[in-house]
């Protein structure tokens, strides 16, 4: 299974005279279950513009997001139906992912009656708390009556990756995934996203402007600058022997692994 960006671009049109916004330009991007590619890149740089595209949210102004070959604008109402199942999303909680009113047992169940995975009361239940524990909340009986304000970070967002991996998705668009989580909370649901890399051979395209968390977990990552890829390569390439000056620029104003990350591997 290839997820495949050729050319991609996103130009959000001016509203009343402003001037108009090459968010993203000519994107190239791959990414494949088991894999685990990095996007980076200063704010504003349009990593979130790329994931919005991978994901379907919004539809690229020219050049394609393909799934196995197969265009997303060209899908049919079934096909993206999949493609929403097979290219999941994981932002961070901070931006209000989890509906408050909500319980966890709830907050997963309602995705999980949507896509008919189980029916049934015992069988939705039953299909949550199997995630839950999957995602390292156990036991995950005394997670599913809570509420997301009775959870602690690390914990909120290990419920959105339950929300996400309940749907047996192959790649995961992970958005500033961990970005707001204490070191050692990073530490851990970073650990988990590698687990189930491992264990369910689920692929993730990592956005984020954490260095040391790119260079802790990424294979392959992409560079962005004003909307454009500018370089690309393996996490070695990328770290020991950067070819474009952003690059460097980049990776001299991040933080030390061992400063942000705790000791060196
Ligand atoms: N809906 C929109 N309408 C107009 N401009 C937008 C919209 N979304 C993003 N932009 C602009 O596109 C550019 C890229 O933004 P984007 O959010 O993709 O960058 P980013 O690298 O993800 O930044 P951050 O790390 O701060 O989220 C920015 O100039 C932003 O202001």
């Amino acid at each position: 299974m290839l997820l495949e960006a050729s050319n991609a671009s996103k130009t959000f049109r001016a509203r009343r005279g402003g001037t108009s916004v090459d968010a993203v330009v000519n994107a190239n991007l791959q990414a494949r279950p088991g894999d685990f590619v990095a996007i980076v890149g200063e704010s504003g740089s349009g990593k979130s513009t790329l994931a919005r595209m991978l994901l379907g949210l919004i539809p690229a102004t020219s050049g394609s997001v393909a799934l196995d070959g197969t265009d997303l604008a060209s899908m049919s109402k079934t096909q993206r139906i999949r493609y929403r199942r097979t290219v999941q999303a994981v932002l961070q909680d901070p931006a209000g992912s989890l509906n408050p009113r909500k319980t966890v047992g709830r907050i997963v169940g309602e995705v999980v009656r949507l896509h008919n995975i189980a029916r049934g009361r015992d069988a939705v239940v039953d299909t949550v708390a199997e995630t839950l524990e999957l995602v390292g909340m156990v036991p995950a009986a005394s997670f599913l009556g809570r509420f997301p304000h009775e959870l602690s970070g690390g914990q909120r967002q290990r419920v959105l990756i339950a929300r996400a991996i309940v749907l047996g998705p192959r790649i995961i668009v992970a958005d500033e995934a961990v970005s707001a989580l204490d070191a050692s909370v990073k530490a851990g649901v970073l650990q988990l996203m590698d687990d189930l890399r491992r264990r369910l051979g689920v692929g993730y395209v990592f956005i984020t402007h954490d260095l040391p968390v790119v260079k802790k977990v990424a294979e392959y990552v992409y560079v962005m600058k004003s909307g454009e890829i500018v370089e690309e390569g393996t996490k070695d390439q990328i770290f020991t022997a950067p070819e474009h000056p952003y690059t460097t620029t980049l990776l001299s104003a991040a933080p030390t692994l061992a400063a942000s990350y705790g000791p060196p591997e």
